[in-house]
């Protein structure tokens, strides 16, 4: 080998598009070009431009254009490919440049600026005149290629405003914006002119542009996306290729490229992390960290990264000393077969990955003590068992939902174990205040219940969490216990301790690490459990979380629960996900509500946005069931043709899976799985906590379901008022418990927000009656 090759993000996407033809000469180009790439039949030249940039053939449509990127540490003159072109499409005004903020190489290509921007700029493209004596290849033998040629766009008849006001190029400059682009910006004049130059610029400037396009300010700009982007710098940076390589995400070519092309685009988040991301991955955190972010923003991939990065620096061994966990058992499943395909196996299993409760269960499995070992029974039940118990005791002033919810929020909560402090507890949060003798009768009515669920042998799953996590914080007093008393014995034998046992001896806390993805859902049984599982100190906990998609009813602060995070928060704000017009209405269903941050303080989605565009999202007024389900019906007929649409290189993609469809409960989703089978012969699969059963193209299921999933094209059905939210059942605490109605109605809130984030590029939502209130209509 004589020359390292890297192929530039932008790049390898630009590839996974083209034609196979087209991917099979680039193997073959890349194969020659490492072992000589001045061989006569790749014809490297530079470009008249940009000295930095060169051109060589790939076949005699097709050029792959390089800059050169210095001399690697082992001699070997290393390449990078910017662009793959036809020919036609070679301009002489490209050009390469590193960062001023990130230190990466940044590749600029005018040639996706529309015609009318670059007039008024002063700029004409010129095709580079190097190939023009070679005759225009048989256009037979080349597919057509959509050509990133100018767009010629209208000419305004006077000159109009710049788009983006309050801008001064010194300020696009210090913000981060490439150097190639900064007269441009100043002379786009409407929002399409800068769409088109966000979908051309490199990653930084089209995130900064796509953030003061949306109005955010120069300041917060600074602060949201360049900061957080910003590397250090040696002086004369601007001229060490070989330094600004190592900064730039790139993936490096070798006999594998074919893979990697094959892969496609499924293959990126495991290679590319935004700086932002990689910086949470990589830093190393004095105690409990948390990232936050919008849905889609890549906290899961974050917290994966984590996990692998934990694993690799862990001394060798093997047992499990990494915890990864989350909310729920479809999710689990998810997260192992995604970390499966990001880790090396070998250290894979030093990964313990279990759903929260299956871990409270590990616990209490270990207990052997009589009366330790119970079955689980579901919330319905248990609340049957609390209304008999109301029933003998002829109590009327709390309902059955009253004390099951005084009784997880407050009770188990807190774990309190005893009436006096019970007698004691704060109750904030909580409607309806209680004095001191209705607080005795809460309580002994309480009592009754647990007993009667206990004579039964029976647990709810927050009472098994609560028990868990007593017995593990027992397990951490004892090691810490140990640990203190050897210390004051100068670390010496401990055999005169009253337990001696090989079990206490061996004690150990069970993790090194916890990382924990969907965090705002655990309860603080939870997170004292977690606490408790994993020494305090260095890279202890990672969480990643946001508060906006809480759909389940448990505030925590976790201070509370010895989880002290401050100081060591990051937030992710470019969605990988959703386009920024689903990301708009969506946002609008969250707006005007206040959400905490897991802690004393409060979070919001400001400059959260996408780089990535489509349609609107579609909201469909229906006349009745029927109507909707009809309607519906035609929608995902239609879906299906456009997902199954031939792509240019002539594959078919199976629409099996990239389709869904929300409800928000169980039964709902059973009447829309039977109609569309049963009326219109389109076959289903329900998610269930074991992920999709069924087999059948689309997916249906309740919003609870649809938690941390993606799907391509997504449908809300039954987005009613009434239903969402369900007043039914939760408007008789507008009178009785309005601190309570505000929990529902918020949970209610985030449900769709959840499940409107789900959408990749296209959400349909629909009712019949009046629309939900949350909706942004
Ligand atoms: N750096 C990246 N490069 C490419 N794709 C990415 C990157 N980061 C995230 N993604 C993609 O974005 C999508 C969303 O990522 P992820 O599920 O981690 O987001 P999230 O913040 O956990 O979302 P949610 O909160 O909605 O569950 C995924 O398809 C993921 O592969």
């Amino acid at each position: 080998m004589t020359a390292r090759l890297s192929l530039y993000q932008k790049a390898e996407n630009e590839l996974y598009k083209m034609d196979s033809s087209v991917k099979t000469k680039f193997y073959d180009f890349c194969h020659q070009f490492r072992l000589d790439p001045d061989h006569p039949s790749l014809d490297l030249k530079p470009l008249k431009g940009d000295g930095r940039i060169f051109r060589a053939k790939i076949d005699r449509a097709y050029r792959a254009l390089l800059a050169r990127a210095g001399v690697g540490a082992d001699g070997i003159q290393q390449w990078l490919i910017v662009a793959v072109r036809h020919r036609k499409d070679v301009y002489d005004q490209l050009s390469v440049a590193v960062n001023r903020v990130t230190g990466e190489i940044e590749f600029v290509d005018l040639g996706v600026v529309g015609q009318s921007v670059l007039q008024r700029a002063g700029l004409q493209l010129t095709p580079t005149t190097d190939d023009q004596d070679a005759p225009v290849p048989d256009e037979q033998a080349v597919p057509a290629e959509p050509a990133p040629a100018p767009v010629v766009t209208k000419q305004p008849a006077a000159p109009a405003e710049p788009f983006l006001t309050g801008c001064a190029p010194e300020d696009l400059r210090r913000l981060g914006v490439a150097d190639a682009l900064i007269d441009v910006v100043l002379t786009v004049t409407t929002e399409e002119e800068l769409d088109q130059l966000i979908a051309g610029a490199p990653r930084l400037t089209a995130e900064i542009l796509t953030g003061l396009g949306s109005g955010m300010s120069v300041d917060e700009v600074e602060r949201e996306i360049t900061q957080p982007a910003s590397a250090e710098l040696e002086p004369g940076f601007e001229y060490d290729m070989a330094a600004a390589l190592t900064r730039t995400a790139v993936t490096t070519v070798d006999d594998d490229i074919r893979n990697v092309l094959a892969e496609g685009d499924f293959r990126a988040w495991k290679v590319y992390l935004h700086p932002t991301q990689r910086r949470t991955v990589e830093r190393n955190y004095s105690g409990p960290a948390r990232v936050s972010g919008g849905p889609g923003t890549g906290k899961t991939i974050v917290a994966l990264h984590r996990v692998a990065r934990l694993a690799t620096a862990l001394p060798p061994g093997h047992g499990k000393p990494i915890l990864l966990t989350t909310y729920t058992k479809n999710l689990t499943a998810d997260l192992r077969s995604r970390l499966t395909s990001l880790m090396d196996p070998a250290l894979l299993g030093r990964i313990d990955i279990k759903h929260i409760d299956q871990l409270a269960q590990n616990v209490l499995n270990e207990n052997t003590a009589p009366g330790a070992q119970r079955g689980l029974t579901s919330d319905d039940r248990a609340l049957d068992v609390l209304r008999e118990v109301l029933f003998e005791y002829d109590e009327q002033r709390w309902d059955a939902e009253f004390l099951f919810d005084e009784w997880e929020q407050i009770v188990l909560g807190q774990s309190l174990a005893t009436r006096q402090d019970y007698f004691k507890a704060r109750r904030a949060g909580m409607g309806r205040a209680l004095n001191r003798p209705e607080r005795a009768a809460v309580w002994k009515l309480l009592d009754q219940f647990t007993l009667r669920l206990g004579g039964m042998g029976r647990e709810t799953w927050a009472q098994a969490a609560e028990r868990a996590a007593r017995y593990e914080m027992e397990r951490a007093r004892k090691i810490h216990h140990r640990a203190e008393h050897k210390a004051g014995i100068g670390g010496g034998d401990l055999a005169h301790l009253d337990d001696n046992s090989s079990a206490m001896r061996y004690l150990r806390h069970r993790y090194r690490h916890v990382v924990v993805d969907e965090a705002q859902d655990l309860s603080p049984a939870h997170w004292k459990m977690l606490r408790a599982m994993v020494a305090s100190g260095p890279n202890d906990l990672f969480i990643a979380s946001d508060t906006h998609q809480r759909i389940y009813d448990r505030q925590v602060t976790l201070s509370t629960v010895g989880v002290n995070i401050r100081g060591r928060s990051s937030k992710l704000t470019l969605s990988y996900r959703t386009t920024q017009e689903i990301l708009d209405q969506a946002a609008r269903v969250v707006r005007g509500a206040t959400y905490d941050d897991l802690d004393d303080g409060t979070d919001t989605l400001d400059g959260y946005h996408s780089l990535l565009r489509g349609p609107a999202p579609e909201y469909v007024a229906c006349a009745d069931w029927t109507d909707e389900i009809t309607q519906l019906a035609e929608a995902l007929k239609q879906w299906r043709e456009d997902i199954a649409q031939p792509a240019e290189d002539g594959t078919v993609r199976d629409p099996s899976g990239t389709m869904a469809v929300c409800v928000t409960d169980g039964e709902m989703a059973g009447r829309v799985a039977t109609d569309l089978e049963m009326k219109h012969g389109i076959t289903t699969a329900t998610l269930s906590k074991d992920g999709p059963q069924g087999g059948g193209e689309v997916h249906i299921g309740t919003m609870h379901r649809f938690k941390g999933l993606e799907y391509q094209k997504l449908a809300v059905v039954g987005a009613s008022d009434g239903i969402l939210p369900r007043t039914a059942l939760i408007d008789k605490y507008a009178t009785t418990d309005p601190k309570r109605y505000e929990r529902e109605l918020k949970k209610s809130r985030n449900q769709l927000f959840v499940a409107a984030t789900r959408a990749r590029d296209t959400l349909r939502i629909s009712w019949h009656g009046r629309p939900s209130p949350f909706l942004p209509l």
